[in-house]
């Protein structure tokens, strides 16, 4: 028996040898053919297909339950709608739901589209932070101002409240008058060169919307040459500032051309603010611009801690109101280049609006016109802040224009922590992009009746005035635009002046309507205009002569 065992068991191990002998013999030659099919090719194309997988289900993780496309173009996304912006694909996003996304190359988009959302985004400070968009970091310098958060943002703005206030805007108010007759004259020229036919007037807008931020800002320490410079290379800041750019500074490139300008036009401000400083040292000079207006308040915050080292007891009514610490040229110059920034891109897109608007609306702007005379009789005279206040229609024109097309659609913040938005039910990611928008909210027909209609009317009659929580043009929470009343004011002034000195014709074409987006909104035919100066006869003819 046990021989029969022992002959079973050897013929067994016997098989099982062989068979594994062919089993090894298959692996090796398995792998030998494996092996000796890798290629470089075969390595890249399984590293692609993984990272392409990676990358898909990343954006998957990321957008969760909200709207937005299926699948992802692997890594870039589609970054060529971000090279060249449309409105209509912002437009049809925001229909798409109150939060949608979509991801670009390393960065993933959340868009805030309704009112109550583009609101719980700009008032949740805890979550988010404006973030702008990457490069403006690079060009702005990472230690500006507008990059701090929470306690220490509050408290620099704080500082900045007194540039801001009645008493200091009226004091700005002749630089700018100025800078307005000059451009007046030059609009004239311009179309007389043309032989008095409508040329695109975009661009002349910028530089006018420049040059009187930057008299505004820095006063007369900038001559007209240099501030044509700024204006001009503020174009490929601009430029530069595309909501989604290339992760790196590529030489040659827009961000790269936009670093450059912003690097020059950051020393041109540290030059003002030095000559600035040595013109409020000497007694009596009074302040014409935000950088005096700023640098006399440190003196004067500076006076008043010297008097308290030295012991005095200061009456409380001698107390700064203001009480600044002090700042260098170069941390003025970057304070006031955020100040441009903001403004010259919202600036020029409201100007643009509201030339285009008045002008293909006449009986309008005759009531604009009607207004001035009766309460700036002597075009002559100094504008004031008093005068300025009391022209309802005017402003009125202004804020519909504001509603009626927004300068700025999209205000990019950053996820700082893992926000759960419990209207969605959705928690939107540490590192990711979230941008309000404001376009639906602004017309939203519940609360502007008859929304997609210029209708400044609503402004004095109706209820728009009431709808606070809407108007979102300048923003909300901590955040919130610091120069809109001085923007309000300074286009009212605008308005009012250029309908009092100038007559202006507009070529309207088939696409003076739709809308160019470039950072803020412009009419897409770059507004074609032609003008002329006003003389007394026209004003006799329309019983304007008081
Ligand atoms: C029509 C003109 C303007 C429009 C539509 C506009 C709109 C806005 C918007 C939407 C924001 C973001 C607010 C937020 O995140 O809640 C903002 C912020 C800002 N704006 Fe304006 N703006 C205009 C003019 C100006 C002007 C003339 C200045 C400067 C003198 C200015 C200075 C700023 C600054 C410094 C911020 C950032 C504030 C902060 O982060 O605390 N803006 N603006």
């Amino acid at each position: 028996m046990s021989s029969v065992m022992e002959a079973f068991n050897a013929s067994t191990t016997a098989f099982a040898n062989a068979r594994e002998a062919t089993i090894v013999a298959v692996n090796s030659s398995l792998i030998h053919r494996l092996i000796d099919s890798i290629n470089v090719f075969s390595v890249f194309f399984t590293l692609f297909a993984v990272a392409v997988a990676y990358d898909q289900i990343t954006y998957w993780r990321l957008k969760a339950n909200i709207a937005g496309e299926p699948l992802k173009i692997p890594f870039v996304g589609p970054f060529h709608e971000s090279v060249k912006p449309s409105f209509e694909k912002y437009y049809a996003k925001w229909l798409t739901g109150p939060l949608s996304c979509v991801s670009v190359f390393h960065k993933f988009v959340i868009i805030a589209s309704t009112r109550d959302m583009a609101r719980k985004i700009f008032n949740s400070p805890t979550y988010v932070k404006p973030c702008v968009v990457d490069v403006a970091h690079k060009l702005l310098r990472p230690e500006n101002w507008v990059f701090l958060d929470g306690k220490a943002h509050v408290e620099y703005r704080r500082g900045l409240n007194g540039l801001f206030t009645r008493q200091a805007l009226e004091t700005y108010l002749p630089g700018q008058q100025e800078v307005y007759r000059d451009y007046f004259q030059e609009f004239c020229d311009l179309t007389a060169a043309n032989k008095g036919a409508p040329k695109p007037f975009v661009y002349m807008f910028r530089e006018l919307m420049c040059a009187v931020s930057c008299r505004t800002f820095v006063g007369h320490y900038m001559s007209r040459e240099q501030v044509k410079r700024i204006a001009d290379d503020y174009y490929s800041i601009t430029a530069a500032l595309e909501l989604v750019n290339f992760p790196v500074i590529i030489p040659y490139t827009k961000t790269w051309y936009g670093k450059k300008a912003a690097d020059k036009v950051i020393e041109a401000f540290s030059n003002c603010a030095a000559k600035a400083r040595v013109r409020m040292r000497q007694k009596g000079a009074q302040p014409e611009c935000i950088i005096d207006r700023w640098l006399l308040q440190q003196m004067e915050s500076e006076r008043y801690r010297e008097r308290l080292a030295k012991g005095e007891k200061v009456p409380d009514e001698e107390k700064p109101a203001f009480l600044l610490r002090n700042f260098s040229d170069f941390e003025i110059s970057m304070t006031v280049m955020t100040f441009l920034f903001a403004s010259q891109d919202a600036t020029s897109s409201a100007c643009s609006w509201i030339m285009q608007l008045l002008a293909d609306r006449p009986e309008m702007l005759a009531k604009v016109r009607e207004e001035g005379k009766r309460i700036r009789p002597d075009s002559r005279s100094e504008v004031t802040l008093d005068m300025l206040e009391n022209m309802h229609w005017t402003r009125a024109c202004v804020k519909e224009t504001l509603r009626y097309r927004p300068p700025v659609i999209m205000v990019p913040y950053l996820v700082k922590k893992d926000f759960h938005i419990q209207e969605s039910n959705y928690t939107a990611k540490k590192g990711s992009m979230i941008i309000p928008s404001t376009w639906l909210s602004l017309h939203d027909p519940e609360v502007y009746p008859n929304p997609d209609s210029f209708e400044p009317e609503r402004w004095i009659s109706g209820t728009a005035e009431e709808q606070g929580k809407n108007w979102l043009v300048f923003g909300t929470g901590p955040h919130y635009c610091i120069g809109q009343t001085y923007a309000v004011l300074n286009l009212i002034c605008l308005l009012h002046m250029m309908a009092g000195e100038l007559e202006w014709e507009h070529e309207i074409t088939e696409t003076s309507e739709q809308i160019r987006v470039f950072a803020t909104i412009f009419p897409m035919d770059d507004l074609r205009l032609g003008f002329t100066k006003r003389t007394d006869t026209m004003e006799a003819r329309e019983g304007l002569v008081v």
